[in-house]
């Protein structure tokens, strides 16, 4: 297995195929899916020549938690469907490789457990939290505690999720619930019965400033597209925005997360970091994210279909591959660091 294809290829070789059509898919006919990645496609790279430079420098730090390279793990919920370990190993694996990794609330191990993985191959693994905001504010303010006792460094509140996306592949497989003996262990409560979580269209930006209100961790808005939604942000206190469709698994028909990238790197005026997930399968993706207006990228499925494959070592593999990608192709461009990342260096519709 030479490239994140492959890994996918051997994931799906190993998963039961309703599983991997969870992971897979997206939302109805799939069209923002296959968008976030042709997206890249149609971005082409102008290297500069002759810069007489030392080896690309990968590490960054966002929002204080410091990264061996603009690399990170976005929340996918449910590893225990792709692996035993589940998110004990892809927590391994990310702090391993220096990467911050975001748990996600759905995850089938509990966070206090993943930062305890984490800890176990790194000193100050960088772990944050992503939070679907539940209408009961009593049980979200008791998870954002959990997540700070566990060392979680930031809260990542998925906003693009007022309600489920439709999901046919899932519907056709008859998908709808966890096997036994594996649980979302976040929703945990204290007498052993785990919640369901709720999606609300209720939740606005009143929730956001109660949030701010209850935490002093920084916050970041996951799932913007709009610019008028960024400004907002940006007026509501917000640290950071991670830009994304989520894999194009909610509104199908939305665009391309990397074509948003120029709009909202405008609205925000480098006033908060910018992030990006959603199609990610290559280092010279990454390259471009950059280029754009990304302080960092993240990747979802990939992280998925190292774990399916190898568990630990697949996501470990994962990552390695990536990280010598983006290196190559950073050296290739020019570049001198991944966070000097000029804009000229990608221009649109050259293939
Ligand atoms: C199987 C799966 C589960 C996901 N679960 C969550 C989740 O629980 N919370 C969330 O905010 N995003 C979730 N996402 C979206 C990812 O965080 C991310 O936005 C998306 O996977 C990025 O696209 P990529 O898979 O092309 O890298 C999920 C994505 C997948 C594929
Ligand atoms: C009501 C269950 C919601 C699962 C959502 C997990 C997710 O964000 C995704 O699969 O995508």
């Amino acid at each position: 297995m030479v490239n994140v294809r492959d890994f996918e290829g051997a994931a799906k070789a190993v998963l039961d195929p309703v599983y991997y059509d969870y992971f897979a898919s997206g939302a109805q006919d799939e069209v923002t899916v296959r968008a976030n990645e042709e997206a890249f496609r149609r971005l082409a790279l102008v290297p500069r020549v002759l810069r007489g430079h030392k080896p690309p420098r990968l590490g960054h730090t966002v929002l204080g938690s410091q990264a061996s390279m603009p690399i990170m793990v976005s929340p996918t919920a449910f590893h225990r469907l792709a692996h035993p370990e589940g998110e004990r190993a892809s927590a391994r694996a990310a702090a391993e490789a220096g990467v911050i990794m975001i748990a996600a609330m759905l995850a089938t191990v509990a966070v206090e457990d993943m930062a305890a993985e984490a800890r176990k191959v790194a000193d100050d693994p960088a772990l944050w939290f992503q939070l679907y905001l539940q209408p009961d504010l009593g049980f979200t303010e008791a998870l954002v505690r959990r997540a700070e006792a566990a060392g979680c460094a930031a809260l990542v509140v998925t906003v693009d999720s007022p309600a489920l996306g439709r999901n046919e592949r899932g519907d056709r497989n008859g998908f709808h619930d966890l096997p036994p003996g594996i649980r979302c262990e976040n929703l945990r409560e204290a007498g052993g019965d785990v919640r369901s979580v709720v999606l609300s269209p209720e939740i606005s930006w009143r929730h956001i400033d109660w949030l701010r209100g209850v935490t002093a961790l920084p916050i970041v808005l996951k799932g913007v597209l709009h610019p008028a939604d960024a400004a907002l942000a940006l007026r509501h206190g917000v640290d950071a925005i991670l830009v994304s469709n989520h894999g194009g698994r909610q509104l199908d028909g939305t665009p391309a997360a990397v074509d948003r990238l120029p709009v909202l790197a405008d609205a925000v005026g480098g006033e908060i970091p910018l992030l990006l997930d959603g199609g990610i399968r290559r280092g010279t993706d990454v390259v471009k994210a950059l280029a754009l207006g990304a302080s960092a990228a993240a990747i979802g499925r990939p992280v998925l279909w190292g774990l399916a494959a190898d568990g630990e070592q697949g996501v470990s593999r994962v990552l390695g591959l990536l990280r010598t990608e983006l290196l190559n192709a950073l050296t290739l461009c020019g570049c001198d660091s991944a966070e000097s990342v000029p804009r000229d260096l990608v221009v649109r519709g050259a293939m």
